[in-house]
């Protein structure tokens, strides 16, 4: 009896410990764990040496700490550098579901680099990357018609974003994030940080850009850029995570509470002007959009950033549907596949992996904004 009750602690416990859940994708495999069979692979699973999603990255004190993107290489209009722009060259891979990953499609849009950089999006939901590991991340699906808008990888034949980072370097022991901007002339990931892949794409491709003459990063307002970038990022972009990461009430309450006060700043902002840093369009807009566009529909529910929806900022909302106007940016946000991720891989945030009904704001109705002058 006493035995039976030490056990069943011990189970409990184990399963609060989020590394262990995420571990249990299938449903089954849940099950199986409360066989002995499955209790004595739980113990072999922990020899793992790689975390298995960003959830896993944790302090000792519960809070959420993004770890830095490692491949950094720079293409340049410089055509004797070793990335040089060209079309035709480069490829990017993506996530719809990803905020970073989607920053960089906008760009693509955006600037008319559609003919001369191909992409392609993996499937909504995380899923086994190996047979041989419990690793869990993006996959691309076996045909086109397996899930809308994902495809399976044109250039590489591989099954996972994970084996593109193997192929690039065989010893890469870091995360298999998205975006990855692939170089299919030497067969590498030239960099996996989508804040410097939106540079690239802003200006060094600007000989067979469709749209050259738009820069969003100008000289005259990078300084503004840099500084709001800065506290969004930290406070709206990242903010989200941590507070939907955060193990403990601490950790949670200091994100909450930054993020809210953050949103407010921003609405204050807006109700002087159309755009985060003046009446013009530029990268702090469309980085600050990618989080907004989720908000209401995943971090309210899914992240608890549930203080108030963003639908209660009148500035807030109809600018963020200001920007999903922007000819070319509301086909870079694929809500089907936002909510199927978010609600659907993070087993420990969500274990039943079901999906919200709402809130399914239509973001192409009108908004206000025309009031401000460019
Ligand atoms: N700093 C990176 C972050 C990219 C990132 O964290 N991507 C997430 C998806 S939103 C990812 O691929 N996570 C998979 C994992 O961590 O295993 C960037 O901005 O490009």
């Amino acid at each position: 009896m006493t035995l039976l009750l030490f056990g069943s602690i011990a189970v409990r416990r184990l399963c609060q410990r989020d590394t262990f859940y995420s571990s249990l994708s299938a449903p089954g495999a849940r099950n199986f764990f409360f066989s002995s069979i499955g209790f004595r692979s739980y113990f072999a699973k922990q020899t793992l040496p790689m975390s298995r999603v960003a959830l896993d990255d944790m302090t000792q004190t519960g809070a959420f700490i993004r770890v830095p993107s490692s491949f950094r290489n720079f293409i340049s209009k410089d055509q004797s550098s070793q990335f040089p722009a060209e079309s035709g060259r480069y490829h990017l891979y993506v996530s719809y579901a990803c905020p970073w990953a989607s920053r960089c499609l906008a760009f693509l849009r955006l600037k008319g680099l559609d003919k001369a950089i191909s992409y392609t999006a993996t499937k909504s939901v995380s899923e086994r990357t190996k047979e041989t590991d419990e690793h869990l991340g993006w996959v691309f699906p076996d045909s086109s018609t397996e899930e809308s808008g994902a495809n399976p990888d044109p250039l590489n034949g591989a099954r996972s974003i994970r084996e593109l980072y193997e192929l690039a370097s065989p010893n890469y022991s870091g995360r298999f994030t998205v975006p990855v901007l692939w170089d299919k002339k030497l067969k590498t990931i030239v960099n996996n940080e989508s804040s410097e892949i939106i540079r690239m794409l802003n200006k060094e491709f600007d000989e067979i850009a469709e749209n050259a003459d738009l820069d969003l990063y100008p000289p005259h307002l990078q300084s503004v850029i840099d500084e709001v970038n800065e506290w969004v990022y930290d406070a709206i972009n990242n903010g989200v995570y941590k507070c939907g990461f955060a193990k403990i009430q601490s950790a949670y309450d200091e994100a909450v509470v930054k993020l809210f006060d953050a949103l407010d700043k921003c609405e204050e902002i807006l109700s002087k002007q159309r755009y985060i840093c003046g009446n013009v369009l530029t990268e702090a807009d469309i980085r600050l959009f990618v989080t907004l566009i989720r908000f209401d529909e995943v971090y309210t529910v899914h992240f608890k950033c549930n203080k108030r929806l963003l639908r209660e900022y009148p500035n807030l909302f109809n600018y963020t549907k200001d920007v999903y106007q922007i000819p070319g940016i509301s086909s870079t946000v694929n809500m089907d596949h936002i909510k199927k991720h978010y609600y659907g891989s993070h087993p420990g945030i969500n274990p039943s992996g079901v999906v919200p009904i709402g809130s399914n704001i239509d973001y192409s109705a009108p908004h206000d904004r025309d009031r401000f002058h460019n």
